[in-house]
Protein backbone atom coordinates (compact mmCIF):
# COMPACT_ATOMS: atom_id res chain seq x y z
CA UNK A 1 0.00 0.00 0.00
CA UNK A 2 1.16 3.78 -0.92
CA UNK A 3 0.38 6.58 0.20
CA UNK A 4 -0.77 7.60 -3.04
CA UNK A 5 -3.25 4.95 -2.69
CA UNK A 6 -3.98 5.40 0.77
CA UNK A 7 -4.80 9.06 -0.30
CA UNK A 8 -7.94 7.98 -2.61
CA UNK A 9 -9.72 6.26 0.28
CA UNK A 10 -10.92 9.96 0.53
CA UNK A 11 -10.86 9.96 4.52
CA UNK A 12 -8.61 10.80 6.76
CA UNK A 13 -6.59 8.13 8.34
CA UNK A 14 -3.56 6.91 9.82
CA UNK A 15 -0.75 5.76 7.24
CA UNK A 16 2.35 4.26 9.17
CA UNK A 17 5.50 3.36 7.15
CA UNK A 18 8.80 1.52 8.78
CA UNK A 19 11.48 0.35 7.50
CA UNK A 20 14.92 -0.79 9.49
CA UNK A 21 17.51 1.86 9.46
CA UNK A 22 21.17 1.91 10.00
CA UNK A 23 21.69 4.54 12.37
CA UNK A 24 24.76 7.42 11.85
CA UNK A 25 26.12 7.52 15.07
CA UNK A 26 27.06 4.65 17.07
CA UNK A 27 25.28 6.26 20.26
CA UNK A 28 23.80 4.58 22.55
CA UNK A 29 21.38 7.05 22.79
CA UNK A 30 19.33 9.71 20.65
CA UNK A 31 18.30 11.92 23.34
CA UNK A 32 18.82 14.91 20.90
CA UNK A 33 15.95 14.01 18.58
CA UNK A 34 13.94 15.50 21.14
CA UNK A 35 15.37 18.41 21.06
CA UNK A 36 13.20 21.89 20.32
CA UNK A 37 10.36 19.59 19.79
CA UNK A 38 7.28 20.37 21.89
CA UNK A 39 5.75 17.28 21.69
CA UNK A 40 8.04 14.10 22.27
CA UNK A 41 8.68 11.26 23.83
CA UNK A 42 12.20 9.22 24.91
CA UNK A 43 11.68 5.80 26.32
CA UNK A 44 14.27 3.96 27.97
CA UNK A 45 13.95 0.30 29.77
CA UNK A 46 16.65 -0.60 32.39
CA UNK A 47 18.58 -3.34 30.15
CA UNK A 48 18.78 -1.02 26.98
CA UNK A 49 16.95 -3.53 25.32
CA UNK A 50 14.05 -0.76 23.95
CA UNK A 51 14.31 2.67 23.78
CA UNK A 52 11.99 4.67 21.79
CA UNK A 53 12.23 8.32 20.72
CA UNK A 54 8.94 9.67 19.37
CA UNK A 55 8.34 13.81 17.93
CA UNK A 56 5.72 15.59 16.71
CA UNK A 57 2.10 14.63 17.31
CA UNK A 58 -0.24 13.51 14.25
CA UNK A 59 -2.77 12.59 16.62
CA UNK A 60 -3.61 12.92 19.75
CA UNK A 61 -6.07 10.81 22.33
CA UNK A 62 -6.89 12.43 25.65
CA UNK A 63 -9.55 12.19 28.48
CA UNK A 64 -10.43 14.05 31.53
CA UNK A 65 -12.90 11.00 32.21
CA UNK A 66 -12.87 9.96 35.25
CA UNK A 67 -13.90 5.96 35.18
CA UNK A 68 -13.48 5.27 31.40
CA UNK A 69 -10.32 6.46 30.77
CA UNK A 70 -8.34 3.47 29.94
CA UNK A 71 -11.62 2.24 28.44
CA UNK A 72 -11.66 5.14 26.09
CA UNK A 73 -8.22 5.04 25.29
CA UNK A 74 -8.47 1.58 23.85
CA UNK A 75 -11.63 2.74 21.75
CA UNK A 76 -10.15 5.01 20.15
CA UNK A 77 -6.77 3.09 19.59
CA UNK A 78 -8.45 0.73 18.02
CA UNK A 79 -10.28 2.35 15.69
CA UNK A 80 -7.59 3.92 14.52
CA UNK A 81 -5.89 0.96 13.85
CA UNK A 82 -8.58 -0.63 12.12
CA UNK A 83 -9.01 1.88 9.56
CA UNK A 84 -4.87 2.58 9.71
CA UNK A 85 -2.64 1.77 6.45
CA UNK A 86 0.10 0.06 8.24
CA UNK A 87 3.30 -0.57 6.24
CA UNK A 88 5.60 -2.76 8.31
CA UNK A 89 9.02 -3.54 6.10
CA UNK A 90 10.74 -4.74 9.25
CA UNK A 91 8.30 -7.36 9.41
CA UNK A 92 7.03 -6.69 12.48
CA UNK A 93 11.20 -7.12 13.76
CA UNK A 94 10.24 -3.44 15.70
CA UNK A 95 7.37 -1.89 17.17
CA UNK A 96 5.92 -0.27 13.93
CA UNK A 97 3.12 2.43 15.18
CA UNK A 98 2.65 2.98 18.87
CA UNK A 99 0.67 5.47 21.26
CA UNK A 100 2.75 6.70 23.69
CA UNK A 101 1.44 8.63 27.31
CA UNK A 102 0.15 8.81 30.23
CA UNK A 103 -2.56 8.44 33.33
CA UNK A 104 -3.03 10.84 35.92
CA UNK A 105 -2.47 9.02 40.00
CA UNK A 106 -5.95 10.21 40.43
CA UNK A 107 -8.65 11.54 38.56
CA UNK A 108 -10.97 12.42 41.41
CA UNK A 109 -8.85 14.72 43.05
CA UNK A 110 -8.77 18.43 42.26
CA UNK A 111 -6.36 19.68 39.47
CA UNK A 112 -3.18 21.85 40.35
CA UNK A 113 -2.55 24.62 37.70
CA UNK A 114 1.04 22.95 37.35
CA UNK A 115 -0.36 19.91 35.71
CA UNK A 116 -2.99 21.49 33.04
CA UNK A 117 -1.03 20.71 30.15
CA UNK A 118 -1.81 16.77 30.73
CA UNK A 119 -5.01 15.34 30.88
CA UNK A 120 -6.46 12.64 32.94
CA UNK A 121 -5.26 10.61 30.17
CA UNK A 122 -3.05 12.23 27.68
CA UNK A 123 -1.36 10.01 24.75
CA UNK A 124 -0.37 10.30 21.25
CA UNK A 125 1.10 9.38 18.03
CA UNK A 126 4.25 10.72 16.61
CA UNK A 127 4.82 12.03 13.32
CA UNK A 128 8.49 10.55 13.23
CA UNK A 129 9.65 7.58 15.58
CA UNK A 130 13.01 5.68 16.01
CA UNK A 131 13.24 2.70 17.67
CA UNK A 132 16.03 0.93 19.08
CA UNK A 133 15.25 -2.93 19.47
CA UNK A 134 17.79 -5.84 20.77
CA UNK A 135 20.00 -3.90 18.76
CA UNK A 136 18.62 -3.05 15.78
CA UNK A 137 17.41 0.36 14.92
CA UNK A 138 13.95 1.22 12.86
CA UNK A 139 12.08 4.26 11.33
CA UNK A 140 8.26 4.87 11.83
CA UNK A 141 6.83 7.76 10.09
CA UNK A 142 2.96 8.67 10.60
CA UNK A 143 1.22 10.34 8.78
CA UNK A 144 -2.71 11.14 8.74
CA UNK A 145 -3.85 10.79 5.61
CA UNK A 146 -6.55 13.12 3.86
CA UNK A 147 -7.43 13.96 0.25
CA UNK A 148 -5.23 17.40 0.53
CA UNK A 149 -1.56 15.44 1.37
CA UNK A 150 1.07 15.57 -0.67
CA UNK A 151 1.99 13.00 -1.57
CA UNK A 152 5.71 13.50 -1.20
CA UNK A 153 5.18 13.93 2.97
CA UNK A 154 7.17 10.50 3.70
CA UNK A 155 10.23 11.74 1.50
CA UNK A 156 10.23 15.20 3.84
CA UNK A 157 9.92 13.25 7.02
CA UNK A 158 12.53 10.72 6.57
CA UNK A 159 14.76 13.35 4.67
CA UNK A 160 13.81 15.47 8.43
CA UNK A 161 14.63 12.28 10.39
CA UNK A 162 17.95 11.60 8.94
CA UNK A 163 19.27 15.19 9.37
CA UNK A 164 18.28 15.27 12.45
CA UNK A 165 20.41 11.70 13.56
CA UNK A 166 23.39 13.43 11.35
CA UNK A 167 23.55 16.29 13.77
CA UNK A 168 26.39 16.46 14.98
CA UNK A 169 26.41 19.59 17.74
CA UNK A 170 26.31 18.36 21.36
CA UNK A 171 23.63 21.11 23.29
CA UNK A 172 25.73 22.05 26.45
CA UNK A 173 25.10 19.44 29.17
CA UNK A 174 24.65 22.66 31.72
CA UNK A 175 21.44 23.51 33.52
CA UNK A 176 20.70 26.79 34.67
CA UNK A 177 21.20 28.16 38.03
CA UNK A 178 19.33 26.75 40.92
CA UNK A 179 17.76 30.78 42.80
CA UNK A 180 14.86 28.75 44.90
CA UNK A 181 14.90 25.19 46.38
CA UNK A 182 12.29 24.22 48.13
CA UNK A 183 9.98 21.62 50.24
CA UNK A 184 6.88 21.82 50.34
CA UNK A 185 5.57 22.26 53.88
CA UNK A 186 7.88 19.14 55.42
CA UNK A 187 6.42 19.76 58.84
CA UNK A 188 2.70 19.46 58.23
CA UNK A 189 3.62 16.50 55.77
CA UNK A 190 5.54 14.70 58.88
CA UNK A 191 2.19 15.50 60.96
CA UNK A 192 -0.31 14.28 57.86
CA UNK A 193 2.29 11.23 58.47
CA UNK A 194 0.66 10.83 62.19
CA UNK A 195 -2.61 11.30 61.32
CA UNK A 196 -2.31 8.17 58.97
CA UNK A 197 -0.59 5.88 61.60
CA UNK A 198 -3.17 6.81 64.02
CA UNK A 199 -6.05 6.27 61.08
CA UNK A 200 -3.63 2.79 60.56
CA UNK A 201 -3.74 2.08 64.07
CA UNK A 202 -7.45 2.07 63.79
CA UNK A 203 -7.16 -0.95 61.42
CA UNK A 204 -9.58 -0.34 58.82
CA UNK A 205 -7.20 0.83 56.73
CA UNK A 206 -3.43 -1.82 55.90
CA UNK A 207 -1.36 0.23 54.34
CA UNK A 208 -1.41 4.65 52.30
CA UNK A 209 1.34 6.08 50.47
CA UNK A 210 1.65 9.64 51.20
CA UNK A 211 3.85 11.78 48.88
CA UNK A 212 5.29 15.10 48.87
CA UNK A 213 6.75 17.66 46.82
CA UNK A 214 9.76 19.78 45.92
CA UNK A 215 9.31 22.75 44.15
CA UNK A 216 12.93 24.06 41.96
CA UNK A 217 13.18 27.43 40.37
CA UNK A 218 15.71 28.34 37.34
CA UNK A 219 17.33 31.38 36.20
CA UNK A 220 16.24 30.57 33.51
CA UNK A 221 14.41 27.44 31.30
CA UNK A 222 15.66 23.68 31.96
CA UNK A 223 15.97 22.62 28.65
CA UNK A 224 14.42 19.00 28.68
CA UNK A 225 17.34 17.40 26.68
CA UNK A 226 20.08 18.16 29.62
CA UNK A 227 18.03 16.60 32.08
CA UNK A 228 17.34 13.41 29.64
CA UNK A 229 21.25 13.41 29.31
CA UNK A 230 21.91 13.79 33.15
CA UNK A 231 19.06 10.88 33.76
CA UNK A 232 20.46 8.58 31.54
CA UNK A 233 24.05 8.88 32.91
CA UNK A 234 23.04 8.84 35.98
CA UNK A 235 20.61 6.18 36.62
CA UNK A 236 21.68 3.29 34.16
CA UNK A 237 19.61 0.60 35.89
CA UNK A 238 16.11 2.42 35.91
CA UNK A 239 13.65 3.15 33.22
CA UNK A 240 14.08 6.72 31.78
CA UNK A 241 11.61 8.78 30.78
CA UNK A 242 10.82 12.07 29.06
CA UNK A 243 7.58 13.33 28.14
CA UNK A 244 6.92 16.33 26.27
CA UNK A 245 3.51 18.03 25.43
CA UNK A 246 3.33 21.89 24.88
CA UNK A 247 6.60 22.96 26.43
CA UNK A 248 5.43 21.14 29.44
CA UNK A 249 8.15 18.14 30.01
CA UNK A 250 7.71 15.05 32.62
CA UNK A 251 10.58 13.25 32.58
CA UNK A 252 11.62 10.37 35.50
CA UNK A 253 14.02 7.52 36.38
CA UNK A 254 11.30 4.86 37.48
CA UNK A 255 12.93 1.48 38.79
CA UNK A 256 9.08 -0.43 38.55
CA UNK A 257 7.51 -1.96 36.43
CA UNK A 258 3.40 -1.91 36.18
CA UNK A 259 3.09 -4.36 32.95
CA UNK A 260 5.06 -5.29 29.74
CA UNK A 261 2.57 -7.25 27.20
CA UNK A 262 4.66 -9.07 24.72
CA UNK A 263 2.23 -11.37 22.89
CA UNK A 264 0.29 -13.42 25.80
CA UNK A 265 3.72 -12.90 28.36
CA UNK A 266 3.35 -10.40 30.86
CA UNK A 267 5.54 -9.34 33.32
CA UNK A 268 4.92 -7.41 36.59
CA UNK A 269 7.19 -6.07 39.36
CA UNK A 270 5.92 -5.82 42.96
CA UNK A 271 8.75 -3.14 44.55
CA UNK A 272 7.94 -1.62 48.26
CA UNK A 273 9.99 -2.10 51.10
CA UNK A 274 12.94 0.42 51.13
CA UNK A 275 16.62 1.08 52.87
CA UNK A 276 19.20 3.73 52.26
CA UNK A 277 22.71 2.52 50.54
CA UNK A 278 25.83 2.71 51.89
CA UNK A 279 29.02 3.22 49.89
CA UNK A 280 30.70 0.74 51.75
CA UNK A 281 30.30 -3.16 50.16
CA UNK A 282 29.96 -4.60 53.19
CA UNK A 283 27.32 -2.13 55.08
CA UNK A 284 25.61 -1.96 52.09
CA UNK A 285 25.07 -5.69 52.25
CA UNK A 286 24.53 -5.74 55.89
CA UNK A 287 21.67 -2.51 54.72
CA UNK A 288 19.96 -5.29 52.39
CA UNK A 289 20.01 -8.08 54.76
CA UNK A 290 18.04 -5.78 57.71
CA UNK A 291 15.34 -4.94 54.71
CA UNK A 292 14.68 -8.89 54.03
CA UNK A 293 14.45 -9.37 57.65
CA UNK A 294 12.55 -6.44 58.85
CA UNK A 295 8.92 -6.91 59.73
CA UNK A 296 7.53 -3.44 58.49
CA UNK A 297 8.87 -3.25 55.06
CA UNK A 298 7.91 -7.41 54.51
CA UNK A 299 4.54 -6.74 55.52
CA UNK A 300 4.57 -3.18 53.43
CA UNK A 301 5.41 -5.47 50.12
CA UNK A 302 3.65 -8.43 51.11
CA UNK A 303 0.15 -6.03 50.28
CA UNK A 304 1.86 -5.27 46.98
CA UNK A 305 2.86 -8.93 46.03
CA UNK A 306 -1.17 -9.92 47.39
CA UNK A 307 -2.75 -7.20 44.85
CA UNK A 308 -0.69 -7.92 42.08
CA UNK A 309 -0.81 -11.79 42.51
CA UNK A 310 -4.80 -11.51 42.24
CA UNK A 311 -4.88 -9.39 39.70
CA UNK A 312 -2.52 -11.77 37.73
CA UNK A 313 -4.97 -14.74 38.62
CA UNK A 314 -7.64 -13.09 37.65
CA UNK A 315 -6.02 -12.55 34.03
CA UNK A 316 -3.67 -15.65 33.34
CA UNK A 317 -4.12 -19.08 32.42
CA UNK A 318 -0.43 -19.47 34.25
CA UNK A 319 0.86 -17.12 37.19
CA UNK A 320 4.55 -17.41 38.57
CA UNK A 321 4.91 -15.67 42.03
CA UNK A 322 8.24 -16.15 44.23
CA UNK A 323 7.62 -17.06 47.25
CA UNK A 324 10.26 -14.42 48.77
CA UNK A 325 11.60 -11.02 48.00
CA UNK A 326 14.77 -10.45 46.73
CA UNK A 327 17.14 -7.01 46.87
CA UNK A 328 16.67 -4.42 43.57
CA UNK A 329 19.69 -1.46 43.69
CA UNK A 330 19.36 1.44 42.53
CA UNK A 331 22.31 4.10 43.43
CA UNK A 332 20.51 5.75 46.01
CA UNK A 333 17.82 3.26 47.94
CA UNK A 334 17.72 -0.38 47.37
CA UNK A 335 13.95 -2.15 47.97
CA UNK A 336 12.73 -5.41 48.52
CA UNK A 337 11.69 -6.75 45.02
CA UNK A 338 9.38 -9.70 43.57
CA UNK A 339 8.75 -9.67 40.02
CA UNK A 340 5.59 -11.55 38.48
CA UNK A 341 5.04 -13.40 35.74
CA UNK A 342 2.23 -14.57 33.68
CA UNK A 343 0.55 -16.04 30.57
CA UNK A 344 -2.44 -13.48 29.81
CA UNK A 345 -6.18 -15.28 28.65
CA UNK A 346 -6.66 -14.48 25.61
CA UNK A 347 -8.58 -11.30 24.90
CA UNK A 348 -7.09 -9.66 27.53
CA UNK A 349 -5.67 -6.09 26.61
CA UNK A 350 -2.48 -3.96 28.21
CA UNK A 351 -4.66 -1.36 28.76
CA UNK A 352 -7.09 -3.50 30.72
CA UNK A 353 -4.40 -4.85 33.13
CA UNK A 354 -2.98 -1.31 33.73
CA UNK A 355 -6.50 -0.06 34.79
CA UNK A 356 -6.80 -3.25 36.84
CA UNK A 357 -3.07 -2.62 38.61
CA UNK A 358 -3.10 0.86 38.91
CA UNK A 359 -2.73 2.17 41.71
CA UNK A 360 -1.12 -0.82 43.08
CA UNK A 361 -0.60 -0.46 47.36
CA UNK A 362 3.70 0.60 46.14
CA UNK A 363 1.47 3.85 44.93
CA UNK A 364 -2.03 3.93 46.66
CA UNK A 365 -2.75 1.92 49.76
CA UNK A 366 -4.83 -1.27 50.84
CA UNK A 367 -8.15 -1.01 50.74
CA UNK A 368 -7.46 0.94 47.67
CA UNK A 369 -10.24 3.18 47.66
CA UNK A 370 -10.05 3.76 51.02
CA UNK A 371 -6.79 4.86 51.32
CA UNK A 372 -7.23 6.98 47.68
CA UNK A 373 -9.64 8.76 50.15
CA UNK A 374 -6.63 9.37 52.69
CA UNK A 375 -4.38 10.17 50.16
CA UNK A 376 -6.63 12.70 48.68
CA UNK A 377 -7.87 13.99 52.06
CA UNK A 378 -4.43 14.73 53.93
CA UNK A 379 -1.82 15.17 51.20
CA UNK A 380 -3.47 18.40 49.95
CA UNK A 381 -1.63 18.06 46.64
CA UNK A 382 -2.22 17.08 42.74
CA UNK A 383 -0.01 14.05 42.14
CA UNK A 384 -0.73 14.73 38.04
CA UNK A 385 1.27 11.65 36.27
CA UNK A 386 3.65 11.33 39.23
CA UNK A 387 2.59 7.50 40.20
CA UNK A 388 0.53 6.80 37.58
CA UNK A 389 0.90 4.86 34.56
CA UNK A 390 2.81 5.68 31.93
CA UNK A 391 4.14 4.02 28.48
CA UNK A 392 3.44 2.95 25.11
CA UNK A 393 1.29 0.04 23.36
CA UNK A 394 1.78 -0.67 19.92
CA UNK A 395 -0.23 -1.49 16.90
CA UNK A 396 -0.39 -5.34 18.01
CA UNK A 397 -1.25 -4.97 21.27
CA UNK A 398 1.90 -5.41 22.78
CA UNK A 399 3.70 -2.58 25.08
CA UNK A 400 4.90 -2.07 28.65
CA UNK A 401 3.88 0.76 31.29
CA UNK A 402 5.50 1.94 34.04
CA UNK A 403 4.88 3.87 37.33
CA UNK A 404 5.99 7.16 36.91
CA UNK A 405 7.94 7.66 40.25
CA UNK A 406 11.37 9.12 40.98
CA UNK A 407 10.04 11.67 38.57
CA UNK A 408 9.08 15.70 38.15
CA UNK A 409 7.44 18.20 35.78
CA UNK A 410 9.45 20.72 34.55
CA UNK A 411 7.87 24.22 33.40
CA UNK A 412 9.56 26.97 31.97
CA UNK A 413 12.30 27.82 34.63
CA UNK A 414 10.39 25.35 37.37
CA UNK A 415 10.60 22.02 37.95
CA UNK A 416 8.63 20.16 40.76
CA UNK A 417 9.65 16.91 41.82
CA UNK A 418 7.66 13.66 43.58
CA UNK A 419 8.76 11.58 45.98
CA UNK A 420 6.54 9.00 48.49
CA UNK A 421 6.77 6.31 50.55
CA UNK A 422 4.31 3.27 52.31
CA UNK A 423 3.29 4.37 55.70
CA UNK A 424 1.73 1.17 57.56
CA UNK A 425 0.67 0.93 61.46
CA UNK A 426 3.88 0.85 63.02
CA UNK A 427 5.70 3.98 60.63
CA UNK A 428 7.75 6.83 62.27
CA UNK A 429 6.54 10.09 60.21
CA UNK A 430 10.48 11.29 61.27
CA UNK A 431 11.82 7.55 59.19
CA UNK A 432 9.63 8.43 56.49
CA UNK A 433 10.55 11.71 55.93
CA UNK A 434 14.06 11.01 55.36
CA UNK A 435 13.12 8.18 53.79
CA UNK A 436 11.27 10.40 50.75
CA UNK A 437 14.91 12.56 51.05
CA UNK A 438 16.43 9.68 49.74
CA UNK A 439 13.89 9.39 46.85
CA UNK A 440 14.03 13.21 46.14
CA UNK A 441 18.02 12.36 45.19
CA UNK A 442 17.46 11.22 41.27
CA UNK A 443 15.80 13.93 40.38
CA UNK A 444 17.16 16.17 42.56
CA UNK A 445 20.94 15.19 41.36
CA UNK A 446 19.50 15.26 37.39
CA UNK A 447 18.32 18.59 38.02
CA UNK A 448 21.43 20.19 39.64
CA UNK A 449 20.04 20.81 43.19
CA UNK A 450 21.43 20.77 46.70
CA UNK A 451 20.61 17.01 48.19
CA UNK A 452 20.88 16.87 51.71
CA UNK A 453 22.69 14.56 53.69
C1 LIG B 1 6.24 6.04 46.18
C2 LIG B 1 7.51 5.83 45.87
O1 LIG B 1 8.12 4.60 46.00
C3 LIG B 1 7.37 3.40 46.09
C4 LIG B 1 8.14 2.39 45.36
C5 LIG B 1 9.10 1.61 45.98
C6 LIG B 1 9.20 1.63 47.39
C7 LIG B 1 8.32 2.31 48.14
C8 LIG B 1 8.42 2.28 49.63
O2 LIG B 1 9.26 1.55 50.16
O3 LIG B 1 7.67 3.01 50.30
C9 LIG B 1 7.17 3.03 47.56
O4 LIG B 1 6.06 2.20 47.71
C10 LIG B 1 8.38 6.94 45.38
O5 LIG B 1 9.53 6.68 45.06
O6 LIG B 1 7.90 8.07 45.29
Amino acid sequence: MSLKQAKEINKTILFSYTEKVALPHPLPTYSSVIRNSEDYFYWKDPQNETIIIGIGNVLQIVSEQIDERFHLVEEKWDNILENAFIYDSANQSGTGPLLFGGFTFDPNNRKKPEWETFSHATFFVPEIMITLKEKESFLTLNVMVNPENDTTILEHLKKQMMNILNRKEQTSDLLPAIIEQEEMNPKGWKESVSKVVSLLKDGYLDKVVLARKMRIKFQQKVVPEVLLNHLLEQQKGSYVFSFGLDNDSFAGASPERLVKKIGENVLSTCLAGSIKRSGDANQDQALGKILLEDKKNRHEHQLVVSMIADVFREHCREVDIPDEPTLMKTPDIQHLYTPVKGKVKENTSILHLVESLHPTPALGGTPRQDAMKVIRDVENMDRGLYAGPIGWMDYRGNGEFIVAIRSGLIKGNEAFIYAGCGIVADSNPEDEYLETKIKFRPMLRALGGKEDE
